[in-house]
């Protein structure tokens, strides 16, 4: 087995994962392991009931008393059906949980690396993972109902038969226990033959599948060769896999003879000379070999077969999931550095270059930057020149590839995430409405916020009329995307954020699907509450409105007031004119906008 398949699979995050999905369901587990005395009970008496029975009862002459020792055993068997029966509770207590645990890592993980984009995070993986972990709650299910009883049986097994004779289990207990031992041994290597052989087959029909569908590609490139040597490849390491596991399935017999048959075969040879030299009675024997083929050899097998099995299955999902879902620790922030707070919360960009891609062209390169406290910025630009990829820079979603993002004299991303969250909002184009109350969307941000401020910021973006009709604060939003428009959706996410205690709003295109008039007003409330913002604009009288404007264009990003940059860029007048034609569609655009507010070059 190759180096890379074990590396592929490690024990550690697996074990650690299945440890922390089962933390919860400690007092379950301990419910289970009491049924599982009660379980136990036949395994325990049964050798000793025959015995009595064909020493007291049968071999004694008197078949009445062997027939109520038997009885014994129904009852015994009895109590086994229902401890079996009541087991099914805890174990459902912990297998759910422990699912739930894991769908929670699978979101979690998705989520960190979708965000970070990290890894590349697609529905059908994300599902595939969801899979995964009903796979690992069944699985674990299958083995707490197997490899729980079978431990039990062994101990119960081996404990009846020494307290029924400790000669003979003096003939049976050590090949029994040096064959569990072995088997301990060699089980790492079948986990490990197992896990290749599954890596293998997977392979094989990963291959399979995607030359099956590429066969069009495949027939017009003339890679028919190719294709059939890659499956062919892959065949043949998934067949190299079988005969290594069926080889180590081979060492199952060695266990089993030792453990199993070798105590039998000991028993049938010492038993005769025992039984005549009156050592043990004949119904000990019998007992003994009860123990042996009714409980402790079916427990060997068991052990070697499927409880293996799963425990090899449970193994590879665990540690799927455990990679698909690992996030990298946060570095260790400088003690105190994390501790210094921004002095301010003016916005300095330094050189700033960003791509998306280590090969990919740059998005932005080597930007400079000032907005000061209390700035107002405009970010404009042509499609795809970078400008909310600048917006989420700011905010400190993004990491700059070379450059800094100074947020009061301090790198915006090096600041704590719940500080960042605090002081920094960024409003993106599609705005996210949650089901629950309008309160509970609108104080999202400043939880326990009084209802007159969440009202006032209502009024503020201009949501009141919105708010009456769903039926105020109280309302229940069932299904936002449903039942609110696009531009009634981003009235609240103005609200939300206008309500919280921010210093630095990003609105990007937040107001792009409200009328002029809705979004000079929503702007207004922006550019009047206390704080610094900066909007990348959807029409030109967001620009006209704000004390600065950012043209980026290609490698040339210029900035100035929107009178300056009218009369130096004539990339701006472009666009000023395109706007100029698009907005000849909506209501006329005035050089103050609807809200009266001119703009003011002496500000930056
Ligand atoms: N997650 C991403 N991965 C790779 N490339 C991206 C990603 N997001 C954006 N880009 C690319 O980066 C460039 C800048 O995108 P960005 O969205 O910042 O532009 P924009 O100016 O905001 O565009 P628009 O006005 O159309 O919204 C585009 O070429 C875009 O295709």
């Amino acid at each position: 087995m190759s180096r890379a398949l074990t590396e592929e699979i490690p024990a550690g995050p697996a074990l650690r994962l299945l440890r922390d999905g089962l933390r919860g369901s400690a007092p379950q587990l301990r419910r289970a392991a009491a049924w599982s005395l009660l379980e136990a009970a036949p395994a325990a008496a049964a050798g000793a009931v025959v015995a009595t029975a064909l020493d007291r009862g049968f071999l004694a002459g008197d078949a009445g008393v062997g027939l109520a020792w038997l009885a014994l055993l129904v009852v015994l068997y009895t109590l086994r059906a229902l401890a079996e029966r009541a087991v099914f509770g805890p174990l459902a207590e912990t297998v759910e949980p422990l699912r739930d645990v894991l769908v929670r890592r699978v979101v979690h993980g998705s989520l960190h690396h979708a965000v970070h984009r990290t890894r590349l995070v697609d529905a059908a993986g994300v599902s595939r993972l969801t899979t995964q972990c009903d796979g690992v709650r069944g699985i674990t299910g299958a083995l707490l109902r197997t490899a729980r009883p079978l431990v039990v049986t062994l101990f119960a097994a081996s404990a009846g038969l020494a307290a029924l004779e400790p000669v003979l289990a003096a003939i049976v207990m050590p090949p029994l226990v040096l064959s569990v031992g072995l088997f301990l041994l060699v089980m790492r290597s079948l986990l490990r033959r197992r896990l290749a052989l599954l890596l293998a087959e997977e392979g094989l029909a990963a291959t399979g599948g995607e030359v099956l569908t590429a066969g069009r590609d495949i027939t017009a490139l003339g890679a028919e060769e190719r294709a059939q040597a890659e499956v062919a490849g892959a065949a043949d390491a998934a067949l190299r896999a079988s005969v290594t596991v069926a080889w180590g399935e081979a060492l199952r017999l060695p266990v089993l003879l030792l453990g199993g048959y070798l105590p039998m075969v000991a028993l049938l040879l010492a038993g005769p000379s025992l039984v005549g030299q009156g050592t043990v009675t004949g119904g000990a024997m019998v007992g003994a070999v009860v123990y042996l083929t009714s409980y402790l050899i079916p427990a060997l097998r068991m052990m070697t077969g499927t409880v293996a099995g799963y425990w090899c299955q449970m193994r590879v999902l665990l540690a799927r999931l455990a990679l698909a879902t690992a996030v990298p620790s946060p570095p260790a922030a400088e003690p105190t550095a994390a501790a210094a707070p921004p002095d301010g919360h003016g916005l300095e960009v330094r050189e700033l270059t960003f791509r998306y891609g280590p090969h990919a062209d740059p998005v932005l390169r080597e930007l400079d930057l000032r907005i000061p406290e209390g700035g107002h910025l405009a970010i404009v630009g042509p499609s795809g020149v970078g400008k909310s990829t600048l917006a989420g820079l700011l905010s400190g979603l993004e990491r700059p590839g070379g450059g800094r993002v100074l947020l009061g004299g301090r790198p915006v991303t090096d600041l704590p995430e719940a500080l960042r969250c605090r002081l920094v909002a960024l409003v993106p184009q599609e705005a996210y409405v949650f089901p629950g109350t309008l309160r509970e969307n609108l104080g999202y941000l400043v939880p326990g916020a009084e209802d007159a401020r969440l009202e006032r910021s209502v009024a503020a973006v201009g949501a009141q009329a919105l708010v009456h009709r769903l039926g105020g604060l109280d309302a229940e939003l069932a299904d936002p995307a449903g039942e609110l428009s696009g531009g009634e959706r981003q009235l609240i996410a103005l609200a939300r954020v206008h309500a919280s205690p921010a210093l630095v709003v990003v609105l990007d295109e937040a107001t792009s699907q409200l009328d002029m008039g809705a979004e000079a007003l929503a702007e207004r409330a922006f550019a009047e509450r206390p704080g610094t913002l900066v909007v990348v604009a959807h029409r030109l009288s967001t620009a006209v409105r704000a004390r600065r404007v950012l043209l980026l264009d290609g490698d040339r990003p210029v900035s100035g007031t929107h009178a300056e940059l009218l009369g130096a860029s004539p990339s701006y007048a472009a666009l000023v004119g395109h706007w100029n034609a698009g907005a000849a569609q909506e209501p006329t655009v005035s050089r103050t906008g609807p809200a009266g507010r001119t703009a003011d070059p002496a500000h930056a």
